[in-house]
């Protein structure tokens, strides 16, 4: 048998908001998304982690979905792939997966349809999906970014001079991100929001010169999305207490929970991740590193899993 060739796409996954940055800062995570990628005669998705065991095989998928959405604003018609796909992302814990799977769909439908897409566009099209730049934005790019959105225009900056390792608290139970944000209100009032905003500019400006004390304040300090979660979110003040003892210095809900984020000092976390270890039970903690290079793509002559 001919050797055929595989497109092969990695995802990043990421923690939105850092606290006070709602839908607009995130970073991006060493936990990943793969899938591997050939033309076939029909739509075939083989699914290999267990976290994955219920998601459709076929194109109801909703990476394929997004491959073939894709495809259409462009007026391309996808054709049918057959597909593997891993994930080391936990699925609804504020890290990122829906935007892991919106990425590899973009690329899917990029180079399955030939639209070479720019840096930008592919920007505007998994913000669209996703709704906000955040997440969709780490995942492509990689590092620590701030994505805005004004009408259809997204603009996005990568801040690759914050460093800081980060600790992902990670319980059992799933929390979608539909009901987390149900629970925000329509709108905020000016005063507050005026706050809000200083809040999340003063953790990124504190963060920049490395300030670690001010940028955990700041991370604690959200007006935007926190106090309102926080009810759905129980442990999540016994977790902060317990990561700032063990030597965080700052700590936030990851993206729309129930995930919960906590910063070290560059090459603190293996320290602080055991200390936490030894009072947090019952969820997992992830000693994880910052994602600088977002989604890869390359081609691979087919393996064995294909
Ligand atoms: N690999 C995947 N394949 C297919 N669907 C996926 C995949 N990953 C995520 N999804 C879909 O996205 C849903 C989770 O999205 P949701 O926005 O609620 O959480 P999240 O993206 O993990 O967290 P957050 O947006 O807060 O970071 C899953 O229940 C599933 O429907
Ligand atoms: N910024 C988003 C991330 C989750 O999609 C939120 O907090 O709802």
């Amino acid at each position: 048998m001919m050797p055929r060739q595989v497109f092969v796409v990695k995802v990043p996954a990421s923690s939105a908001n850092l606290g006070p940055g709602f839908d607009s800062l995130a970073v991006a995570l060493n936990l990943y998304l793969e899938l591997e990628a050939f033309r076939s005669d029909q739509w075939e998705v083989e699914l290999l982690s267990p976290s994955l065991m219920d998601f459709p095989r076929d194109e109801k998928n909703y990476i394929c979905q997004v491959a073939l959405q894709t495809a259409s604003l462009y007026k391309q018609k996808m054709p049918p792939l057959r597909m593997t796909v891993k994930s080391e992302i936990p699925l609804a814990r504020g890290l990122g997966s829906s935007a892991a799977a919106i990425v590899a769909g973009v690329e899917l439908a990029n180079e399955f349809c030939g639209l070479q897409l720019s840096e930008r566009e592919k920007l505007a099209i998994v913000t669209e999906f996703e709704g906000h730049p955040d997440n969709a934005g780490a995942s492509l790019f990689g590092g620590v970014v701030v994505g805005s959105q004004i009408g259809t225009e997204v603009d996005l900056t990568v801040l690759d001079q914050i460093q800081f390792d980060p600790i992902l608290v990670v319980p059992q139970e799933e929390l979608l991100t539909e009901i987390s944000r149900d629970v925000l209100p329509q709108d905020v009032k000016f005063s507050r929001s005026v706050q809000a905003s200083a809040v999340a500019n003063q953790l990124l400006a504190s963060l920049m010169v490395q300030n670690w004390k001010l940028a955990g304040k700041m991370m604690a300090a959200d007006l935007f999305h926190q106090p309102y979660r926080k009810e759905l979110v129980p442990f999540f003040d016994d977790v902060r207490e317990k990561a700032i003892q063990s030597g965080a210095f700052g700590v936030a809900l990851s993206g729309a929970g129930p995930s919960i984020l906590c910063l070290t000092e560059p090459g603190n976390g293996d320290q602080v991740a055991e200390k936490m270890k030894q009072c947090i039970n019952g969820m997992e903690i992830m000693n994880l590193t910052i994602d600088w290079t977002g989604c890869r793509t390359s081609m691979k002559k087919s393996g064995f899993a294909l």
